[in-house]
């Protein structure tokens, strides 16, 4: 029988949603933070096989969630791309900076990548051979904007004010950055497929800072170059696309990227996002991460609320953005087990 996930990607409804969850492997997870500190720090931990597989299985053995999501990052694409990239530990990510036209042109071609993320592909192939039969297998990769946001600033910003003043500046180098990260992102999401993925996610987390003309340009125009590029290399995988914070623009973004489900972040109301978004297609989310921490009766009521509203079409059940650390195991728990009684 097809597996849960693939049936909701190809429009089936469910009586019961499929469900995962953004981050399922991480920090507030004690055997996460076992294995990584085995594996010393965040990046050994993502270029180590055996290691990253293992996280990667952890969610699923506790949680007996229907997809696993591979463990990696996002920023691991630019540090193929020839960037610095490390960790500070309690703030995130850090990356050498691309301020002008000289720093984009000295970045590697984007079939170089494969050099660096050999790695990651075995990960995925360890993963096809351990995961249980019923478990999909997710790949995943930044949004060009969203990557080329931290590779311009080198590091998280709240408005991503350092890469749009480098759009205003030379608007021609910005979208040489995009088009290089664009098939970098080809190439990558293409090797992870080869390895094992059965669906590839496209994370543009910064996507809300983008408005009019540049959501265009910049967040829809590269997914649809990327999700055509992928069905033609690979016809019949499903792309799960996430332009967080993209408010009434997740209305007919499935249609404008080819994308097979569209993930909606939290503060998309469930009952429009059912008459404006699900109508073209199979929807993820997208329940408040918050309720992960506080628990109790809000976490049932919530997520019986978002299993309503989208129980009329394809529905995968998910947060509307990652679990934080300070979450509680038991929540997440109370949360499947609230999805499955129904
Ligand atoms: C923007 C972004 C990043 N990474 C990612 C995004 C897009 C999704 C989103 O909006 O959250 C995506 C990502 N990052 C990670 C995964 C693995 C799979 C999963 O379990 O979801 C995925 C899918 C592991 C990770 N990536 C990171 C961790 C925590 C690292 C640790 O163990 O110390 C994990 C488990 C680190 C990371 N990586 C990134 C940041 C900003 C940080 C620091 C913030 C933080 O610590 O949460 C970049």
């Amino acid at each position: 029988m097809t597996k849960t996930i693939l049936r909701a990607l190809a429009g089936e409804t469910l009586p019961t949603p499929p469900i995962w969850m953004m981050r399922q492997a991480g920090r507030y997870l004690p055997e996460y933070r076992a294995t990584r500190a085995k594996a010393g720090d965040f990046l050994s931990l993502c270029y180590t096989p055996d290691l990253a597989a293992e996280v990667t299985l952890q969610p699923i053995r506790r949680y007996g969630f229907d997809a696993a999501i591979l463990f990696a990052d996002i920023l691991l694409v630019p540090q193929a791309l020839g960037a610095d990239l490390w960790f500070v530990t309690g703030e995130g990510p850090r990356l050498s900076t691309i301020t002008d036209a000289g720093g984009v042109a000295a970045l590697k071609p984007a079939d170089a990548v494969h050099e660096t993320l050999g790695p990651i592909y075995e990960t995925v192939r360890i993963l096809s051979r351990e995961l249980p039969s019923e478990t999909t297998l997710i790949g995943f990769a930044g949004a060009p904007w969203t990557v080329a946001t931290y590779m311009i600033a080198g590091r998280g910003t709240r408005d991503q004010g350092p890469a749009h003043a480098f759009k205003q500046a030379d608007r021609a180098a910005f979208s040489a950055l995009i088009d290089r990260i664009t098939e970098a992102t080809i190439e990558y999401l293409s090797a992870q497929i080869e390895a094992g993925a059965e669906v590839v996610k496209l994370f543009d987390s910064w996507a809300g800072s983008l408005q009019g003309a540049d959501f265009d340009a910049f967040c829809v125009a590269p997914a649809r170059q990327i999700i055509a590029a992928l069905k033609q290399r690979h016809p019949g995988v499903p792309v799960i696309a996430f332009p967080r914070e993209a408010k009434d623009r997740y209305a007919g973004f499935a249609r404008a990227t080819g994308a097979d489900c569209v993930a909606l972040d939290n503060s998309v109301d469930a009952g429009w996002a059912a008459a404006q978004v699900q109508t073209d297609g199979c929807v993820q989310g997208n329940l408040a991460p918050g309720h992960m921490v506080t628990g109790g009766q809000a976490l049932i009521e919530e997520t019986r609320a978002i299993v309503e509203a989208f129980r009329a079409g394809p529905h995968i059940f998910n947060l509307g953005h990652g679990i934080t650390p300070d979450a509680d195991p038991e929540h997440v728990a109370l949360m499947v087990e609230t999805v499955r009684a129904r």
